[in-house]
Protein backbone atom coordinates (compact mmCIF):
# COMPACT_ATOMS: atom_id res chain seq x y z
CA UNK A 1 0.00 0.00 0.00
CA UNK A 2 1.17 3.29 -0.92
CA UNK A 3 2.00 5.52 2.30
CA UNK A 4 0.50 8.86 3.11
CA UNK A 5 3.21 11.77 2.94
CA UNK A 6 1.48 13.91 5.83
CA UNK A 7 3.03 17.09 7.49
CA UNK A 8 2.60 16.86 11.21
CA UNK A 9 2.35 20.06 13.42
CA UNK A 10 2.69 20.13 17.56
CA UNK A 11 1.50 23.22 19.37
CA UNK A 12 2.00 24.01 22.42
CA UNK A 13 0.02 21.24 23.86
CA UNK A 14 2.47 18.33 22.34
CA UNK A 15 5.83 20.17 24.20
CA UNK A 16 5.00 22.09 27.37
CA UNK A 17 6.74 24.51 28.65
CA UNK A 18 9.67 24.52 31.10
CA UNK A 19 12.41 21.20 30.34
CA UNK A 20 10.50 18.50 32.73
CA UNK A 21 7.14 19.73 31.58
CA UNK A 22 8.90 19.52 27.35
CA UNK A 23 10.18 16.16 28.72
CA UNK A 24 6.89 14.95 29.29
CA UNK A 25 4.81 16.27 26.73
CA UNK A 26 7.07 15.24 23.76
CA UNK A 27 7.12 11.67 25.62
CA UNK A 28 3.30 11.61 25.24
CA UNK A 29 3.43 13.46 21.63
CA UNK A 30 5.39 10.45 20.16
CA UNK A 31 2.93 8.29 21.12
CA UNK A 32 0.31 10.25 19.20
CA UNK A 33 3.12 10.45 15.90
CA UNK A 34 3.98 6.70 16.69
CA UNK A 35 0.22 5.61 15.90
CA UNK A 36 0.21 8.16 12.82
CA UNK A 37 3.17 6.34 11.63
CA UNK A 38 1.55 2.75 12.69
CA UNK A 39 -1.66 3.73 10.75
CA UNK A 40 0.36 4.01 7.38
CA UNK A 41 1.68 7.74 7.34
CA UNK A 42 4.90 9.29 6.84
CA UNK A 43 5.23 12.08 8.41
CA UNK A 44 7.31 14.87 8.46
CA UNK A 45 6.79 16.97 11.89
CA UNK A 46 6.86 20.73 12.81
CA UNK A 47 6.21 22.50 15.98
CA UNK A 48 5.79 25.50 18.29
CA UNK A 49 8.53 27.42 20.04
CA UNK A 50 7.25 30.39 21.62
CA UNK A 51 7.81 29.85 24.92
CA UNK A 52 11.56 27.66 24.31
CA UNK A 53 12.49 30.75 22.31
CA UNK A 54 11.34 33.06 24.90
CA UNK A 55 13.36 30.97 27.61
CA UNK A 56 16.50 30.71 25.34
CA UNK A 57 16.62 34.67 24.62
CA UNK A 58 16.20 35.72 28.25
CA UNK A 59 19.52 33.16 29.02
CA UNK A 60 21.39 34.48 26.35
CA UNK A 61 20.76 38.07 27.53
CA UNK A 62 21.86 37.07 31.61
CA UNK A 63 25.16 35.34 29.83
CA UNK A 64 25.38 39.10 28.43
CA UNK A 65 25.70 40.19 31.73
CA UNK A 66 28.69 38.69 32.45
CA UNK A 67 30.09 39.83 29.40
CA UNK A 68 28.72 43.17 28.70
CA UNK A 69 30.95 43.69 25.61
CA UNK A 70 29.28 40.21 23.84
CA UNK A 71 26.40 41.05 21.91
CA UNK A 72 23.16 39.56 22.11
CA UNK A 73 21.79 37.01 20.79
CA UNK A 74 19.58 37.54 17.84
CA UNK A 75 16.12 36.06 17.49
CA UNK A 76 17.28 33.92 14.61
CA UNK A 77 20.14 32.05 16.96
CA UNK A 78 17.76 31.85 19.62
CA UNK A 79 15.35 30.16 16.50
CA UNK A 80 18.30 27.62 15.86
CA UNK A 81 18.99 26.84 19.23
CA UNK A 82 15.33 26.14 19.75
CA UNK A 83 15.11 23.91 16.85
CA UNK A 84 17.56 21.78 18.52
CA UNK A 85 16.60 21.76 21.94
CA UNK A 86 13.12 21.18 21.24
CA UNK A 87 13.88 18.25 17.76
CA UNK A 88 16.37 16.53 20.54
CA UNK A 89 13.33 15.62 23.04
CA UNK A 90 11.16 14.66 20.05
CA UNK A 91 13.49 12.48 17.83
CA UNK A 92 14.80 10.73 21.61
CA UNK A 93 11.17 10.65 22.45
CA UNK A 94 10.07 9.32 18.84
CA UNK A 95 13.04 6.97 18.48
CA UNK A 96 12.21 5.37 21.79
CA UNK A 97 8.25 4.80 21.44
CA UNK A 98 9.14 3.19 18.02
CA UNK A 99 11.46 1.52 19.24
CA UNK A 100 8.60 -0.28 21.85
CA UNK A 101 6.33 -0.56 19.25
CA UNK A 102 9.05 -3.12 17.14
CA UNK A 103 9.60 0.18 13.96
CA UNK A 104 13.00 0.64 13.31
CA UNK A 105 12.57 4.01 11.34
CA UNK A 106 15.56 7.00 11.71
CA UNK A 107 14.28 10.27 13.03
CA UNK A 108 16.02 13.42 12.66
CA UNK A 109 15.93 16.88 12.97
CA UNK A 110 17.05 18.99 10.29
CA UNK A 111 17.81 22.59 11.01
CA UNK A 112 15.57 24.29 8.44
CA UNK A 113 15.90 28.02 7.83
CA UNK A 114 12.91 29.90 5.72
CA UNK A 115 13.18 32.83 3.71
CA UNK A 116 10.90 36.14 4.58
CA UNK A 117 10.59 39.14 2.42
CA UNK A 118 13.11 41.89 4.52
CA UNK A 119 10.02 44.73 3.38
CA UNK A 120 7.11 42.37 4.86
CA UNK A 121 4.96 44.59 6.80
CA UNK A 122 5.12 42.71 9.97
CA UNK A 123 8.27 43.98 10.42
CA UNK A 124 6.50 47.58 11.37
CA UNK A 125 4.13 45.39 13.31
CA UNK A 126 5.63 43.38 15.80
CA UNK A 127 2.46 40.67 16.53
CA UNK A 128 4.45 37.30 17.79
CA UNK A 129 3.75 36.47 21.36
CA UNK A 130 6.74 34.85 22.87
CA UNK A 131 8.85 33.91 26.26
CA UNK A 132 6.98 33.94 29.80
CA UNK A 133 5.04 36.44 30.87
CA UNK A 134 6.87 39.77 32.84
CA UNK A 135 6.40 41.53 35.90
CA UNK A 136 5.62 45.64 34.74
CA UNK A 137 9.34 46.43 35.66
CA UNK A 138 10.37 43.69 33.43
CA UNK A 139 8.80 45.04 30.76
CA UNK A 140 9.67 48.08 31.30
CA UNK A 141 13.64 47.02 31.17
CA UNK A 142 12.82 44.81 28.00
CA UNK A 143 11.30 47.92 26.35
CA UNK A 144 14.44 50.19 27.80
CA UNK A 145 16.30 47.71 25.37
CA UNK A 146 14.64 48.54 22.24
CA UNK A 147 12.15 45.23 22.18
CA UNK A 148 8.40 45.40 21.85
CA UNK A 149 6.30 43.65 24.67
CA UNK A 150 2.28 43.60 24.61
CA UNK A 151 -0.18 43.21 27.94
CA UNK A 152 -1.50 39.82 28.53
CA UNK A 153 -3.67 37.90 31.01
CA UNK A 154 -1.56 37.89 34.20
CA UNK A 155 1.13 40.50 33.42
CA UNK A 156 2.74 40.93 30.13
CA UNK A 157 4.82 39.47 27.11
CA UNK A 158 7.39 39.80 24.56
CA UNK A 159 6.15 40.53 20.83
CA UNK A 160 8.23 40.06 17.50
CA UNK A 161 7.86 40.40 14.12
CA UNK A 162 6.41 37.53 12.33
CA UNK A 163 6.96 37.33 8.47
CA UNK A 164 5.03 34.76 6.22
CA UNK A 165 7.48 32.14 5.13
CA UNK A 166 8.44 32.33 1.59
CA UNK A 167 10.54 29.29 1.10
CA UNK A 168 12.29 26.69 2.88
CA UNK A 169 16.33 26.42 2.08
CA UNK A 170 16.45 22.86 3.19
CA UNK A 171 13.55 21.85 1.86
CA UNK A 172 15.51 19.41 -0.84
CA UNK A 173 17.30 17.79 1.93
CA UNK A 174 13.40 17.18 3.90
CA UNK A 175 12.24 15.47 0.49
CA UNK A 176 14.58 13.01 0.15
CA UNK A 177 14.68 11.80 3.80
CA UNK A 178 10.76 11.39 3.64
CA UNK A 179 11.19 9.63 0.12
CA UNK A 180 13.66 7.28 1.99
CA UNK A 181 11.13 6.64 4.61
CA UNK A 182 12.80 8.57 7.15
CA UNK A 183 11.23 10.72 10.10
CA UNK A 184 12.10 13.90 9.68
CA UNK A 185 11.21 16.93 12.19
CA UNK A 186 11.96 20.09 10.47
CA UNK A 187 10.70 24.04 10.35
CA UNK A 188 10.50 23.84 14.14
CA UNK A 189 9.08 27.43 15.60
CA UNK A 190 8.67 28.37 11.69
CA UNK A 191 11.98 28.02 10.90
CA UNK A 192 14.66 30.10 11.16
CA UNK A 193 13.89 33.26 9.39
CA UNK A 194 16.87 34.36 6.98
CA UNK A 195 16.84 37.03 4.44
CA UNK A 196 18.54 36.20 1.04
CA UNK A 197 21.81 38.31 0.02
CA UNK A 198 23.51 37.43 -2.74
CA UNK A 199 24.80 33.92 -1.92
CA UNK A 200 24.36 35.07 1.55
CA UNK A 201 21.51 34.33 3.97
CA UNK A 202 21.21 36.76 6.62
CA UNK A 203 19.31 35.92 9.98
CA UNK A 204 16.43 37.91 10.75
CA UNK A 205 14.74 39.31 13.50
CA UNK A 206 11.70 37.21 14.01
CA UNK A 207 9.92 34.37 14.97
CA UNK A 208 7.79 33.06 12.16
CA UNK A 209 3.95 31.45 12.88
CA UNK A 210 4.45 27.77 12.54
CA UNK A 211 0.97 26.64 11.41
CA UNK A 212 2.00 28.66 8.22
CA UNK A 213 5.34 27.15 7.63
CA UNK A 214 3.67 23.82 8.45
CA UNK A 215 1.28 25.19 5.19
CA UNK A 216 4.46 25.82 2.95
CA UNK A 217 6.35 22.54 4.11
CA UNK A 218 3.03 20.24 3.15
CA UNK A 219 3.04 22.54 -0.51
CA UNK A 220 6.40 22.06 -1.70
CA UNK A 221 6.58 18.88 -0.49
CA UNK A 222 3.48 18.09 -2.39
CA UNK A 223 2.22 15.95 0.84
CA UNK A 224 -0.97 14.53 0.87
CA UNK A 225 -2.44 15.86 4.12
CA UNK A 226 -1.78 18.29 6.69
CA UNK A 227 -2.63 17.66 10.03
CA UNK A 228 -2.47 20.12 12.67
CA UNK A 229 -2.49 19.30 16.13
CA UNK A 230 -3.27 21.18 18.80
CA UNK A 231 -5.09 21.89 22.20
CA UNK A 232 -8.57 21.24 21.16
CA UNK A 233 -10.85 18.42 18.94
CA UNK A 234 -12.24 20.79 16.88
CA UNK A 235 -12.70 24.09 14.99
CA UNK A 236 -15.73 25.83 16.65
CA UNK A 237 -17.74 29.10 15.30
CA UNK A 238 -19.17 31.44 17.57
CA UNK A 239 -15.94 29.90 19.74
CA UNK A 240 -16.57 32.99 22.20
CA UNK A 241 -20.37 32.32 22.54
CA UNK A 242 -22.41 30.66 24.63
CA UNK A 243 -23.20 28.24 22.30
CA UNK A 244 -20.37 27.37 19.67
CA UNK A 245 -20.80 24.64 16.62
CA UNK A 246 -17.58 22.49 16.24
CA UNK A 247 -16.78 21.89 12.74
CA UNK A 248 -16.80 18.55 11.57
CA UNK A 249 -15.75 18.99 7.65
CA UNK A 250 -15.84 22.13 5.81
CA UNK A 251 -14.87 23.17 2.09
CA UNK A 252 -12.19 25.51 1.39
CA UNK A 253 -14.27 28.11 0.47
CA UNK A 254 -16.90 27.55 3.50
CA UNK A 255 -13.26 28.50 5.99
CA UNK A 256 -12.42 31.98 3.76
CA UNK A 257 -16.06 32.30 4.53
CA UNK A 258 -15.82 31.97 8.01
CA UNK A 259 -12.24 34.04 8.24
CA UNK A 260 -14.22 37.02 6.51
CA UNK A 261 -16.83 36.65 9.08
CA UNK A 262 -13.99 36.91 11.82
CA UNK A 263 -14.58 33.32 13.22
CA UNK A 264 -11.07 33.03 14.06
CA UNK A 265 -8.58 34.17 16.74
CA UNK A 266 -5.74 36.00 15.01
CA UNK A 267 -2.29 34.24 16.08
CA UNK A 268 -3.87 30.81 17.71
CA UNK A 269 -6.86 29.73 15.11
CA UNK A 270 -7.00 31.74 12.43
CA UNK A 271 -3.04 30.89 11.16
CA UNK A 272 -4.25 27.23 11.16
CA UNK A 273 -7.38 27.84 9.32
CA UNK A 274 -5.12 30.24 6.93
CA UNK A 275 -2.47 27.38 6.50
CA UNK A 276 -4.95 25.05 5.48
CA UNK A 277 -6.68 26.93 3.10
CA UNK A 278 -3.54 27.90 1.07
CA UNK A 279 -2.15 24.25 1.44
CA UNK A 280 -5.69 23.39 -0.25
CA UNK A 281 -5.29 25.95 -2.69
CA UNK A 282 -2.05 25.02 -3.50
CA UNK A 283 -2.46 21.46 -4.62
CA UNK A 284 -2.96 19.76 -1.04
CA UNK A 285 -6.23 16.82 -0.41
CA UNK A 286 -7.14 17.01 2.93
CA UNK A 287 -6.01 19.68 6.22
CA UNK A 288 -7.03 17.74 9.50
CA UNK A 289 -7.52 19.99 13.19
CA UNK A 290 -7.80 18.16 15.75
CA UNK A 291 -6.51 17.38 19.66
CA UNK A 292 -3.26 16.38 20.14
CA UNK A 293 -4.84 13.38 22.10
CA UNK A 294 -7.60 12.28 19.20
CA UNK A 295 -4.45 12.33 16.17
CA UNK A 296 -4.89 8.50 15.46
CA UNK A 297 -8.92 9.29 15.17
CA UNK A 298 -8.59 12.65 13.45
CA UNK A 299 -6.09 10.86 10.97
CA UNK A 300 -8.68 7.92 10.19
CA UNK A 301 -11.50 10.68 9.87
CA UNK A 302 -13.43 10.24 12.58
CA UNK A 303 -12.92 13.12 14.61
CA UNK A 304 -11.65 16.72 14.45
CA UNK A 305 -12.05 19.50 11.85
CA UNK A 306 -11.33 18.10 8.32
CA UNK A 307 -11.03 21.01 5.30
CA UNK A 308 -10.86 19.34 1.84
N1 LIG B 1 -12.80 29.35 16.43
C1 LIG B 1 -12.03 28.64 17.25
N2 LIG B 1 -12.23 27.31 17.39
C2 LIG B 1 -11.46 26.57 18.24
N3 LIG B 1 -10.45 27.10 18.97
C3 LIG B 1 -10.20 28.41 18.85
C4 LIG B 1 -10.98 29.24 18.00
N4 LIG B 1 -10.51 30.51 18.10
C5 LIG B 1 -9.50 30.47 18.96
N5 LIG B 1 -9.29 29.22 19.43
C6 LIG B 1 -8.22 28.88 20.37
O1 LIG B 1 -7.12 28.38 19.66
C7 LIG B 1 -6.35 27.62 20.58
C8 LIG B 1 -5.33 26.78 19.81
O2 LIG B 1 -4.35 27.66 19.32
P1 LIG B 1 -2.92 27.78 20.02
O3 LIG B 1 -3.08 28.00 21.48
O4 LIG B 1 -2.14 28.77 19.26
O5 LIG B 1 -2.41 26.31 19.83
P2 LIG B 1 -1.06 25.63 19.33
O6 LIG B 1 -0.03 25.94 20.35
O7 LIG B 1 -1.45 24.20 19.31
O8 LIG B 1 -0.72 26.16 17.98
C9 LIG B 1 -7.40 26.82 21.32
O9 LIG B 1 -6.95 26.43 22.59
C10 LIG B 1 -8.55 27.81 21.41
O10 LIG B 1 -8.57 28.45 22.67
N1 LIG C 1 6.84 29.78 16.06
C1 LIG C 1 5.59 29.61 16.56
O1 LIG C 1 4.58 29.82 15.89
O2 LIG C 1 5.52 29.21 17.86
P1 LIG C 1 4.21 29.10 18.75
O3 LIG C 1 3.27 28.14 18.06
O4 LIG C 1 4.71 28.59 20.06
O5 LIG C 1 3.59 30.47 18.86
Amino acid sequence: MQKKKVVVALGHRALGTTLPEQKAATENSAKAVADLIEAGANVVITHSNAPQVGMIHTAMNEFKKLHPDYTVAPMSVCSAMSQGYIGYDLQNSLRAELLRRGIYKPVATVLTQVTVDPYDEAFYNPSKVIGRIMTKEEADAEEAKGNYVTSVEGGYRRIVAAPKPQDIIEIDTIQLMLDAGQVVIAAGGGGIPVLEQGEELRGASAVIEKDLVSGKLAELLHADELMILTSVEHVAVGYHTEHPSPLSKITAAEAEQYIAEGQFEPGTMLPKIEAAVEFLKKGGKRAVITSIDEAKAGYLGRTGTVIE
